[in-house]
């Protein structure tokens, strides 16, 4: 059977899953009223060992014509101040979205400096930091006098802390001092533990809910959005393999406070940096968890705007130009765009464009069995949903956003990517085989827009697209109408999407998308997430990486356990057998 028409995401092995459970009885900590931090409270000393399960395939080898770029911005610094709110007036949003990245070009050819503004940063050299506005996390890089081990290889995370013994030197009420984490005190209700960010988890202490939900309103918000995500695990997921983690992430555990080397804590530290650098982009939260075991968290670049080769992006001048010429003949479709500004809105030109594009073009695949009726304009509804009735997996699918070309505002229903991910997720570990998920921390409507799937842009042969078993192609993303020559690779890089499993039956679509908020920004092809039905808090965000033909029989490949009992096999080459898992 033919590859999917639209967009597809591949995936080979995960190796063999290599679970370490945590031996840790789910003791809550003892509540001490302390108010200062020179008395912190300390939970019973009984330590845990980090886990040092497997590395996730990020070290798979790449051998596409690009060679994915080794490190990436992490963040967006757009505050001087690390407490920033998590409910954004409509005002910041906008200014937010006039300012923000929207996408990372990187220049290795070191021929010249081209000009760069914090919208477009062009780079020679991309690294990870800790966000410039996480004053205190930066200031314990510098200053802090614990180091932690096992965080060395964490892309923008500190590795350097306060402890308890900084805090007679640096110490003292700060107004910089922002809460990282916070857990429910389970014997004194009253009362929550706190840990700051930039200091070490055996700096955490217990304050009064009322002064930290005075003082940081934005943490009440995270408390109730944890324990409505972690009431929803307990009813989705059996009880004996979730309860002690969900009782972790509720009310800490004995030994957690005075073993800050536990990976625990990188847990919550991604969290809190990933959340910080989407809240900077106007993005709704993303938070880790792992109630299963204690294996390390994920390692990858996090960033929530595609990286591209300045090459790359050179080639689609010659598009451009076609698109120019197109939209001053706009076509009229009987139907009314639900645009902002329905008179002058471009995008269904656009859309035409696309859809008679190279369908001559005998060197793609496909080319010949390329009729219109496979693609389909996407046209979102008046509250930005898409219509999904009829949907048929094989369809190409494509939505067309508005830009400043359509004279509309940033708030226009036809601007969902480039408002960007708008409700919270959870990267969520499910099992030994499928290792880390996605999760809805929010409710989700069918139709709506969850996420954007950003990574590098690759080039590859079209040949090296799909199922192929000398590449890695498990975390390609690729397009099947506005370039079928290059994929949105997230092994290295990308955000919170590329934990998307595969499902055969799913409960979202990647959706191609011409999007831009300007006609000055570059134009790339980007893959957007919509939910093909309602999806409850804590429910599974997934997506179909094929189709059921493309499905393997007599049991090669990887088994699917997208349910129970799942008889299929995906087209995905391990290196490691799993069947031990059987
Ligand atoms: C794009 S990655 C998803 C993120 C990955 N689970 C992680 O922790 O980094 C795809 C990989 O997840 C695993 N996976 C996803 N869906 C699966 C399924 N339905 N059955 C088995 N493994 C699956 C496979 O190892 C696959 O190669």
């Amino acid at each position: 059977m033919a590859p999917p028409k639209s967009t597809r995401l591949l995936r080979s092995s995960q190796v063999a899953a290599n679970r370490r459970r945590s031996q840790l009885s789910a003791q809550a900590v003892q509540a001490q009223s302390v108010v200062t931090r020179s008395q912190t409270s300390s939970a019973p000393s009984r330590s845990t060992q980090n886990g040092s399960g497997p590395s996730t395939s990020n070290q798979n080898v790449q051998q596409t014509k690009s060679k994915p770029v080794e490190k990436v911005p992490t963040v967006f610094d757009a505050g001087v101040c690390d407490i920033v709110p998590t409910e954004l007036s409509m005002t910041e949003i906008e200014t937010i979205h006039q300012t923000k990245e929207v996408i990372c070009i990187l220049d290795t050819s070191g021929v010249f400096t081209p000009a760069s503004s914090a919208r477009i940063p062009i780079v020679k050299t991309i690294e990870a930091r800790i966000p410039y506005g996480c004053l205190v996390a930066n200031r314990g890089q510098e200053l802090g006098s614990w180091t932690r081990a096992n965080t060395a290889d964490y892309p923008g995370m500190p590795t350097k802390y306060f402890s308890i013994e900084d805090l007679a030197k640096y110490g003292g009420e700060d107004a910089t001092w922002t809460i990282q984490s916070v857990f429910e005190n389970p014997n004194y209700p009253e009362w929550v533990i706190t840990k700051y960010l930039g200091f070490d988890a055996s700096t955490a202490w217990d304050e009064e809910k009322q002064d930290v939900f005075g003082k940081f309103p934005h943490v009440e918000k995270w408390m109730a959005m944890k324990k409505s995500f972690l009431a929803a695990i307990m009813t989705l997921e059996p009880k004996n393999l979730v309860d002690a983690g969900v009782k972790r992430e509720r009310f800490l555990e004995d030994g957690l406070l005075t073993n800050k080397e536990n990976v625990f804590w990188i847990y919550q530290e991604m969290s809190y940096f990933h959340s910080f650098v989407n809240r900077n982009h106007g993005l709704s939260p993303v938070w880790y968890m792992n109630v299963k075991n204690l294996d390390e968290p994920p390692k990858f670049y996090y960033s929530v705007v595609n990286v591209i080769e300045k090459k790359l992006l050179d080639e689609y001048q010659k598009q451009e130009e076609g698109l120019q010429h197109v939209k001053k003949i706009k076509q009229l479709t009987g139907k009314r765009t639900a645009c902002e500004n329905p008179d002058t809105c471009v995008c269904d030109s656009i859309f035409e464009y696309y859809n008679t594009k190279d369908r001559d073009d005998e060197e793609l695949p496909d080319a010949d069995e390329m009729v219109e009726s496979f693609r389909k304009n996407m046209r979102p509804d008046a509250l930005g949903c898409l219509d999904f009735s009829g949907f048929d997996a094989d369809d190409q699918r494509m939505v067309v956003e508005c830009s400043d070309a359509c004279g509309c505002s940033i708030n226009c229903p036809r601007r969902q990517l480039q408002r960007g991910q708008k409700f919270g997720v959870v990267v969520y570990y499910e099992d030994d085989c499928r290792k880390f998920g996605l999760r809805a921390l929010e409710p989700i409507k069918k139709g709506q827009f969850i996420i954007e799937y950003t990574g590098q842009i690759l080039e590859v042969e079209p040949e090296e697209t799909g199922i192929i078993e000398d590449r890695d192609t498990a975390y390609d993303a690729e397009f099947a109408i506005m370039d079928r020559r290059k994929v949105v690779n997230a092994i290295n890089i990308g955000n919170a999407a590329r934990f998307m499993a595969h499902a055969c039956t799913p409960s979202a679509v990647f959706i191609e998308t011409h999007s831009r908020q300007l006609e000055s920004d570059p134009l790339i092809p980007r893959i957007a997430v919509y939910a093909l039905k309602n999806i409850n808090i804590g429910e599974e965000i997934t997506i179909s990486y094929f189709r059921k033909d493309q499905m393997l029989k007599n049991k090669e490949g990887t088994k699917c356990r997208c349910r129970a009992r799942c008889p299929n096999y995906l087209p995905i080459y391990t290196y490691e057998s799993d069947d031990d898992m059987e």
